[in-house]
């Protein structure tokens, strides 16, 4: 299909938090006029596609109900539709695809239908997740709200508006220690200096062309943590009462310097996805295969929907092994790194290796 895959980009944010207004100054961009702008709407009484300044040759299609609910079907729907629309040229070819979830969705079940539809797969890779972030409320509703907090965690980037209210010129520290924290790899941006090359082609789901952003992500992580296999408990010394969901939320680096097997990473996200699904939030990660260690092997989930896995024709840098970045919810303690490091054979006391694991995959305490 020659124009497929489409690139989508999921746009997400805390009611209020200024996701309308943000599209509304994109779209006037005219490198957006081939893009089509799904709206999800929450209640009876759709208004934001009102709200919404169609581009010249924009498309609006709208998506009612919660995402999170029932009506993910609507959402496969309506990209199917889309599809078949460019496909009989009843529109023109999609540069781009925007989804507008509500401000109460939790982006996970977005991202899954996206991911996980066997028809779509072929249609659309999805690009990345830009969440707003509202400087004034922004800290409050971290607090309050736990979808809040899983925006925040699984965003390729982070903007952060209203900072002209808050008559700040930077995002205040604790707010970007806090977002730090859930989200170590996304860069933070201030909504008024943003521009559509800093949100689109985030890159993960592009690999032929955008391997910088992998490069980007995983390159920090490796900085951070020296090579070792590692895993970096994302904890919060804030006070417990007022901050308590974000402890919740931990990201784990692991990094195996050399070549794994393709059968180890198949067990490694068996045994996550099945003992632990419901608690992975989003992977990413790149892998030396022992099989063919020249194409790296590109993996991406979301909580239990596992991205088709791709390969790069290259390494985006002289870094090997396998690197992966999880961002977890109550996970139980050191879970992820002890599975890991049983699947790649790095010796530790009290751990079973990986064939260990083939006889007793419950073989790691944690369920
Ligand atoms: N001063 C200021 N106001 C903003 C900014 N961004 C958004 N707003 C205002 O905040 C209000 C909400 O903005 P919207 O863009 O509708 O927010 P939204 O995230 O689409 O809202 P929902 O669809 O309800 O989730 C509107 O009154 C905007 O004008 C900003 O950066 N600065």
């Amino acid at each position: 299909m020659s124009g497929f895959p489409i690139p989508v980009t999921v746009l997400t944010g805390f009611l209020g938090s200024g996701k309308t207004t943000l599209l509304n100054r994109l779209l006037k961009n005219p490198e957006l006029r081939d893009t089509a702008v799904i709206i999800n709407e929450f209640g009876d009484v759709a208004i934001d596609h009102l709200l919404v300044e169609q581009a010249s040759d924009g498309i609006i299609e709208l998506s009612d109900g919660c995402l999170c609910c029932t009506v993910r079907g609507e959402l496969v729907d309506t990209l199917a539709e889309l599809v078949d629309r460019v496909q009989t040229g009843r529109i023109p070819a999609l540069s781009r695809v925007v989804i507008e979830t509500t401000g109460l969705a939790d982006p996970a079940p977005v991202l899954q239908s996206i991911m996980a539809h066997p028809a779509l797969v072929q249609a659309f890779r999805l690009d990345g997740v830009v969440t707003l972030v509202d400087a004034v409320n922004g800290a409050a509703t971290l607090d309050a709200h736990m979808e809040a907090v899983k925006q925040a965690a699984v965003a390729d980037r982070i903007v952060v508006s209203k900072l002209d209210m808050a008559q700040n010129e930077a995002v205040p520290a604790g707010l970007m220690a806090r977002l730090r924290r859930l989200n170590p790899s996304a860069p933070i941006l201030d909504v008024r200096n943003t521009a559509l090359a800093d949100l689109f082609g985030c890159g993960l789901y592009d690999p032929e062309t955008r391997i910088a952003d992998v490069r980007r992500w995983l390159g920090e992580a490796q900085h951070d943590h020296h090579g070792h296999d590692h895993h970096h408990h994302d904890c919060d010394h804030d006070h417990a009462h007022h901050h308590r969901h974000d402890s919740r939320i931990r990201t784990d680096t692991l990094i195996h310097e050399g070549p794994v097997p393709f059968a180890a990473i198949e067990m490694f996200l068996d045994l996550l996805r099945s003992n632990h699904g419901e608690n992975l939030l989003r992977m990413k990660g790149i892998v030396e295969l022992a099989e063919d260690p020249s194409r790296p092997l590109v993996l991406h989930a979301v909580q239990k929907t596992l991205h088709p896995p791709a390969r790069l024709p290259s390494w985006p840098d002289d870094k090997r092994g396998a690197r992966l970045v999880l961002i977890t919810l109550d996970m139980p303690g050191d879970y992820v790194a002890r599975l890991f490091a049983a699947i790649t054979n790095t010796p530790q006391i009290d751990m079973p290796d990986r064939a260990a694991l083939e006889n007793n995959p419950l073989a790691i305490p944690g369920r």
